[in-house]
């Protein structure tokens, strides 16, 4: 069993959807492949208008059941928590990069990533909110992997040059101290050749009701 913001989490049941959870996550990602087709489209108007309304139609097909929430957070079959609904992380969910996310043995973390042309704020650049979200997502996991999982308190974000779209990049970031429930992490965007494009650094604060229900893996 796995406790979570009140829920119990069986363990057993969460192994049985794999082959649903794949499928889901390939419509995740034809779903995003759709959204970069729709920003860079040059296609004529009337063909905007057709497929325009075969979406109508793909998406009448898709709620013809539907859950009232996004998929939960669970346990996945490695034994580890996992959100495949998440925002910034979740594979089944389109809004999400998704952010594939890896722990070091010393507690920090890392993340290679690409930002995507539907992720432009300046003309040629990555908006500002979309590094912070990342940069938000990637320093609550480090507060997690250290022991001090966590809701964003504050997070501070320095945006010291223009962020493209296309090209790989790292993000890394680092649990630096805790007091009580109050934890603070630092973290960092950069192109592969080490140059900061954003820095950011976050105070996480555990909820009383979570103390002692995450212990990290
Ligand atoms: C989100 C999923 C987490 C899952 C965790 C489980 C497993 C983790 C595994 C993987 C996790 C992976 C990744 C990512 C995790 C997170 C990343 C994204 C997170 C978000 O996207 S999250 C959404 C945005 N976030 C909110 O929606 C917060 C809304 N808010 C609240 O939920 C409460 O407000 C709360 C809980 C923050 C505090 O409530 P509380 O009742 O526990 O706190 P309380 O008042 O007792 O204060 C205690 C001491 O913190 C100080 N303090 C309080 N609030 C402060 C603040 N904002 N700034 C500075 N200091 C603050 C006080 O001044 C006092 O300080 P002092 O003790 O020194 O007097």
């Amino acid at each position: 069993m796995f406790y979570y913001g009140g829920m119990t989490i069986d363990l057993a049941s969460a192994g049985n959807a794999e082959a649903r959870q794949a499928a889901l996550a390939a419509l995740g990602q034809q779903t995003r492949e759709l959204i970069d087709a729709v920003v860079l489209t040059e296609v004529p108007e009337d063909e905007i208008t057709s497929v325009t309304a075969e979406l109508a139609a793909l998406t009448g097909r898709l709620r013809a059941l539907r859950r009232t929430s996004p998929q939960p957070f669970e346990i996945g079959p490695d034994g580890t928590p996992r959100h495949v609904g998440n925002a910034v992380a979740g594979p089944v969910n389109p809004h999400a990069l998704p952010l594939i996310i890896e722990s070091t043995p010393e507690r920090t973390v890392r993340a290679e990533l690409a930002f995507r042309p539907s992720h432009e704020g300046p003309p040629g650049w990555v908006h500002g909110g979309v590094t912070a979200m990342i940069m938000d997502h990637l320093l609550g996991h480090a507060a997690a992997v250290a022991g001090s999982a966590g809701m964003t308190g504050t997070l501070s974000v320095r945006y010291r040059r223009p962020v493209p779209y296309g090209e790989p990049l790292l993000a890394t970031a680092e649990h630096t101290r805790s007091e009580g429930r109050k934890s603070w992490v630092d973290g960092r965007i950069a192109l592969p050749d080490g140059t900061v494009l954003v820095e950011a650094t976050g105070l996480f604060i555990t909820p009383s009701d979570w103390v002692g229900r995450f212990d990290p893996a």
